[in-house]
């Protein structure tokens, strides 16, 4: 069987609000591995119609290659369905608030409607009390278009259910799990949200740790400062890389060929274990490529 191709890395995915022109032109030389151009939140009302055309121009002078684009739309009925029709050159559209997968089918058909190519993703924020209760249905939506990743909006989250977060945010976990399983079944990938306090690195660092042992590939962000953290947190460490190596070697030496099971380092290592340190090497070489 041949092995799964790695993964697009997803590990740092910054904010970029369209509203603002300076942050729009710094966001093309940033090492990052997915920008998400905002035309949502952080843009007021009257702000949106000048993000709107400013994003099109931008993208439409970029060159190939870069950063995967990603817009984050208004709603359909909120400016959304204009959005849509002024952008191109974009890997995915990323739709707010998503409750449904009703609502990406909308998506879907706009984006047919302004003539989108098919290979254009549907990313879905989850980020309230229905929308987590329907990530199952939403990641695994069959539509004309691939839903590319569900992103967590932990902002909404706290503002709709009311919850208060302590530090290391337990009251979050069993959500972000729930969404987190949700896309792992569909075959799709997640996306942890925000961490609002852009100078605290120690802070932003844990949080990282914490959605990688969680299941995220990344973090969205909202400042650059914050992208080396991320990137750094979702990429195999050095140990892991030597674990994943010796794994590999033991495997391929002869008094081991064939074997189901092995003993190494006073551990048992079956092939599911092989499989998984070879997917790790080859997203390390992904990276480095
Ligand atoms: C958070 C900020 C408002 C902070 O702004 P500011 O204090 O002005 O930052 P700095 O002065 O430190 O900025 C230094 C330079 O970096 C550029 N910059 C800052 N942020 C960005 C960015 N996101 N992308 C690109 N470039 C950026 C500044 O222009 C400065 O450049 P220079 O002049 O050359 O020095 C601000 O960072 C910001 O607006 N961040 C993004 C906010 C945003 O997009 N919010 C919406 C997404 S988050 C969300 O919606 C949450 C979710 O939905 C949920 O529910 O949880
Ligand atoms: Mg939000």
């Amino acid at each position: 069987m041949m092995p799964a191709a790695p993964p697009r890395p997803l590990r740092s995915a910054l904010f970029v609000p369209a509203a603002k022109p300076r942050a729009l032109e710094k966001s093309a030389g940033l090492a990052v591995d997915a920008l998400i151009f905002d035309l949502e939140d952080s843009a007021a009302r009257e702000e949106k119609e000048g993000a709107r055309e400013r994003l099109a121009a931008q993208l439409a002078a970029l060159p190939d290659g870069g950063p995967f684009r990603v817009a984050r739309v208004n709603a359909l009925g909120e400016g959304g369905a204009e959005d849509i029709a002024a952008l191109s050159g974009l890997g995915a559209v990323l739709l707010p608030k998503v409750e449904s997968a009703a609502m990406l089918a909308a998506l879907d058909e706009g984006l047919t409607g302004a003539g989108a190519p098919e290979a254009l993703e549907l990313w879905a924020m989850v980020e309230t009390p229905r929308g987590i209760l329907a990530a199952q249905e939403i990641a695994a939506a069959r539509l004309s278009r691939p839903v590319g990743a569900l992103v967590v909006g932990p902002n909404d989250i706290v503002l709709s259910t009311g919850i208060r977060l302590s530090p290391g945010r337990p009251e979050l976990v069993p959500w972000l799990m729930q969404v987190v399983l949700a896309a792992k079944a569909a075959g799709v990938a997640v996306l942890d949200g925000v961490y609002n306090d852009f100078r605290d690195a120690e802070g932003l660092a844990r949080e990282c740790a914490q959605a990688r042992a969680l299941g995220f590939a990344g973090k969205t962000l909202i400042h650059p400062n914050q992208i080396g953290a991320a990137n750094a947190a979702f990429a195999p460490s050095a140990g892991e890389i030597a674990a994943a190596e010796r794994i590999v070697a033991a495997f391929a030496l002869p008094a081991h060929a064939g074997r189901g099971v092995i003993s190494l380092d006073g551990r048992m290592v079956e092939r599911l274990h092989l499989e998984e340190a070879r997917a790790l090497l080859a997203f390390r070489d992904r990276l480095e490529n």
